[in-house]
């Protein structure tokens, strides 16, 4: 059996199969080999700087998974602002800088935001695009005022559940090189911010990264038309289950305990009501979303980074053309 059949099957979702001929597979030494000697190198000072912003991404996970996409990403980079500029000579007008967007898909509690995060401190490191904002699309929801009024608070990170027109047309004035702002979610508040934008100011790299981000539409413009690379981060669906489990019986002990959170009232909540509700939030409501309308769209990603139980990735795929 083709190792890419073999990768989707045995992570038991139902989606296309992978053409084989279409990826390239990488097992995690084999990427991880593609670093050596790709300054500049990661050093401890800067490690225990990413540690210190509390993100809680190991140190071989940092140099050797995200070093080398940091790299191919720089790469990409380099290559869109070469092709910007000869396009331009060639239409006799001055080159014009975009970002270059990287969009991260995935779904909830496999990592994204984790990864988003650690990948946006890596590529600032290179002194040809310091300046790399991230967006999440959590800020394109709905308020949930009218998530009730149309009955969808049980359907959050599903498509009817996002402003989609409003967040294409965040991308397309990000990607024309126009300053922007982008409406905030909290997820304390398990709301959108009344009122609180996030600043965009034209930068090298935009990473975008939400469930939805390689959804399509019945639209004529949808999110991926302005994506310059994409990741789609997945996992076995039992670990993404485990990950959310603890993620929230960590913010039980911690965020829920502010009198501000949505969850406030489950704070003291003993451990294995806390991990009944969770199972319950997951299984009705993300866990129909990832098979819905997540995995359908990994084949879209340029390239897949798959997690093995303790979260470092043990394979990565990445589309040929
Ligand atoms: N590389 C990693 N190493 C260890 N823990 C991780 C890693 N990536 C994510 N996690 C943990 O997994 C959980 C889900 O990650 P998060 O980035 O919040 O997911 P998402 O943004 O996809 O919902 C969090 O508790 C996070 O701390
Ligand atoms: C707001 C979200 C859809 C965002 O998901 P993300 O893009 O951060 O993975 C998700 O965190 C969420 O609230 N899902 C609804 C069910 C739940 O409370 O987990």
């Amino acid at each position: 059996m083709p190792r890419l059949v073999m990768l989707a099957s045995a992570r038991g979702e139902s989606c296309a199969k992978p053409r084989p001929q279409e990826w390239e597979h990488f097992t995690r030494r084999d990427w991880a080999a593609l670093a050596a000697g790709t300054p500049p190198a990661l050093t401890q000072a800067e490690y225990a700087a990413l540690c210190g912003l509390s993100e809680p991404v190991s140190f071989a996970e940092v140099t050797e998974t995200l070093t080398p996409l940091a790299c191919l990403i720089n790469l990409e980079v380099a290559a869109a602002r070469r092709l910007a500029a000869d396009k331009a000579a060639f239409l006799g007008r001055p080159a014009e800088r975009r970002p270059f967007i990287v969009a991260i898909a995935g779904s909830v509690a496999v990592g994204k935001s984790t990864l988003a995060r650690t990948l946006r401190f890596l590529l600032a490191r290179w002194p040809d695009h310091p300046l790399v904002d991230l967006v999440t699309t959590d800020g394109f929801l709905h308020p949930n005022r009218v998530l009730e009024q149309r009955g969808l608070m049980h359907r959050k990170g599903f498509p009817e559940s996002y402003d989609l027109r409003r967040m294409a047309r965040f991308l397309a004035d990000a990607k024309s090189g126009l300053e922007v702002q982008a409406p905030v979610y909290s997820h304390l508040a398990y709301d959108i911010v009344p009122g609180e934008r996030q600043a965009v100011r034209r930068p090298d790299i935009l990473i975008f990264e939400g469930l939805n981000v390689l959804q399509t539409t019945a639209a004529s413009v949808v999110a991926s038309d302005f994506f310059d690379f994409s990741i789609y981060v997945d996992a076995r669906t039992a670990d993404i289950e485990a990950w959310y489990l603890e993620r929230f019986l960590l913010l039980q002990r911690t965020a829920f305990r502010d009198p501000a959170s949505y969850f406030h009232r489950y704070r003291d909540l003993p451990r294995g009501q806390a991990e009944a509700m969770a199972r319950d939030i997951w299984r009705r409501i993300n866990l129909v979303n990832l098979r819905r309308n997540v995995v359908p769209t990994r084949e879209r990603a340029r390239l897949v980074l798959s997690k093995r139980s303790d979260h470092a990735v043990g394979e990565v795929l990445l589309r040929r053309h």
